[in-house]
């Protein structure tokens, strides 16, 4: 379940900043030299990755059957042995799934009583260049169907020609039409050209009442960096000092390896404290990532590495 709802605050662009390109990527980079995790402790935080774990599918061949194959993974990650060879008293689950709008009454079908949410893009996802009136009707429908959270994406072009107040009054307006559900802000980070720009628009995300903000798509050339992911946690950090409200954050897009998880999971815990390592302030968006969690967590158990075909999907 996420944190409860983020609520807006006036649109203030004094709060932006410039952010120093090569001391971020220092700083990025010196985060995961640091150490590295091992044995138990490795397991427990790849056990917490899953748990933080937006599984998806948003490809364009997605099909209800496809859908339902996810979210039987979402429902048993690991296999028996695994959650034996842990020592586990229940099997673990994914923060949510994550899938198309069309894809939702599916999705909320094969999860019925699991307590798993079901996680929507909407808003034109992936580029949003639709009017604003049919964005926002999307949101609607797919909460309808079930969503109860909804991952939006922003107008870049509001970004990269600095109309602040158009961006806000738009997130605000979608914040408004996910109603009960949500809502994630994709920056589409990759797509913003400067770091400076990935702080204000991570700023105003907030001012406008996301509940997470979120890196990526996953259809941007370049998606979920750590410098990106460094200088939006530091937004998230300054936006609670300044107003006392807590964001979440979704890094998506591109992360496959059991590395990625620690990696992410080591930014958060360095800047933002223990306190955003759960499921209600941090996601991890992947579509393929689980299959190389659950082949290090075997080999934590059994000291061998099997063959990732013998993982079921994901
Ligand atoms: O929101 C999640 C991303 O779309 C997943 O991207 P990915 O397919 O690169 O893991």
């Amino acid at each position: 379940m996420i944190h409860p709802h983020n609520s807006a605050t006036p649109l203030d662009i004094a709060v932006f900043h410039s952010v120093n390109r090569p001391a971020t990527e220092r700083r990025a980079a010196s985060l995961i030299a640091r150490r590295s995790i091992k044995g138990a402790y490795q397991a427990a935080w790849l056990l917490n990755a899953i748990a933080c774990m937006d599984l998806t599918t948003l490809a364009g061949d997605d099909t209800p059957d496809r859908v339902r194959r996810l979210c039987a993974k979402a429902r048993r990650p690991l296999a028996d042995h695994i959650v034996a060879g842990l020592g586990l008293a229940d099997m673990p689950r994914t923060g949510a799934v994550c899938v198309y709008p069309t894809m939702v009454a599916t999705a909320v079908a094969a999860l019925n009583g699991t307590g798993i949410p079901v996680a929507s893009v909407a808003t034109g996802f992936p580029a949003g260049l639709m009017p604003l009136d049919l964005r926002l009707a999307e949101i609607r429908y797919a909460v309808g169907q079930g969503a109860q959270e909804i991952d939006i994406v922003i107008t870049r072009a509001h970004v990269l020609g600095g109309h602040w107040s158009a961006l806000y009054d738009e997130i605000a307006a979608m914040k408004d039409a996910c109603g009960p559900a949500h809502m994630k802000a994709i920056l589409a980070t990759g797509d913003l050209a400067t770091l400076s720009n990935v702080y204000a628009a991570s700023r105003i995300a907030m001012q406008a009442g996301a509940d997470f903000i979120k890196t990526s798509t996953g259809k941007e050339g370049v998606n979920a960096t750590l410098p990106v992911g460094l200088t939006m946690c530091r937004a998230i950090r300054d936006h609670h000092a300044a107003t006392g409200h807590i964001v979440g954050f979704k890094p998506a897009g591109g992360m496959k390896t059991a590395k990625d998880a620690l990696n992410w999971q080591m930014l958060m815990r360095e800047e933002l404290g223990r306190d955003w390592l759960r499921p209600g302030l941090f996601r991890l968006g992947a579509s393929s990532m689980l299959a190389d969690i659950e082949r290090q967590l075997e080999h934590h158990v059994t000291g061998r590495y099997a063959a990732s075909h013998r993982h079921a999907l994901a």
